[in-house]
């Protein structure tokens, strides 16, 4: 392998609930550094694959495959290990205590903190509103502002890789494009690298560097995101006049 190993890999995932293959992917790959956004409508696999990733599952379904984070194989760890190991997730809706403050949802984070973790200030350089809001509690905050709490309890934690489930589901478009250019800024600026799991395509393309189109647990198409905006599919079905 390169000198440029991936940070995250998956190789031969599947993922099947009963008869039902619910995902089939061969290689997906961050680099360091990179933002790459999976992207896919209702049921395409999207969470299957963030629950693969992170060792966690809903039912009982049957998982192959291999997972490495920074080379390692950490397909058998249980998800709180892989977490210690600095695969990070913020799930859907934003992972932060409703009835704890802004304060005391970070300081949660900071109990934990690793090597990587990224000072307070840095939290508060990259989310000015959060230092705004630090006497507020969680469920007081707003769908946005709980997105960047979610991702900022993420960041003092100390990721490897981060795992963004949907993060533009219940905001507001204009609220969608800051969340998302600040996560463009973690990795410009900072070199993170960055899983976007969106159905919100048209927001996605904005900043990826690569974009993975899923479908039935399938890969249907995948590149540079230069080179997928022209992709018809991509146009059909996501960008073009009348499209979702
Ligand atoms: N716990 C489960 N038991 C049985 N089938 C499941 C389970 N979870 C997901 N599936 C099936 O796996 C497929 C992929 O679902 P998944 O939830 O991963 O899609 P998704 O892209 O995340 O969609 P959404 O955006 O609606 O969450 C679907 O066919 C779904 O019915």
């Amino acid at each position: 392998m390169s000198a440029a190993a991936p940070v995250l890999e998956a190789e031969s995932l599947r993922v099947a609930y009963g008869g039902n293959q619910a995902l089939d992917l061969p290689r997906l790959a961050l680099g360091a550094g990179e933002l790459v956004g999976v992207v896919g409508a209702n049921g395409a696999g999207k969470s299957t694959l963030v629950n693969a990733l992170l060792g966690w599952s809903r039912g009982r379904p049957r998982v192959s495959g291999r997972v490495r984070l920074d080379g390692e194989d950490i397909s058998a760890l249980p998800t709180h290990e892989r977490v210690r190991r600095g695969l990070l997730l913020v799930p859907e809706g934003g992972a932060v205590f409703a009835r704890l403050t802004v304060t005391e949802n970070l300081a949660a984070s900071a109990d934990r903190a690793t090597g990587r973790a990224y000072t307070e200030d840095e939290v508060f350089a990259l989310f000015p509103r959060l230092r705004e809001r630090l006497h507020h509690t969680g469920g007081q905050l707003s769908g946005g502002e709980r997105q960047m709490l979610a991702i900022a309890r993420a960041l003092r934690l100390g990721p490897r890789a981060l795992v963004l489930d949907e993060p533009s589901i219940g905001l507001a478009p204009r609220l969608v494009v800051s969340v998302l250019e600040t996560v463009r800024r973690l990795v410009d600026e900072r070199g993170l690298s960055v899983l976007l799991v969106e159905q919100n395509v048209r927001a996605a393309i904005e900043v990826v560097d690569r974009l993975v189109l899923i479908e039935r647990g399938r890969v249907l198409a995948e590149g540079p995101v230069a080179a997928m905006r022209d992709d018809p599919r991509i146009i059909q079905a996501y960008l073009g006049e009348g499209a979702a």
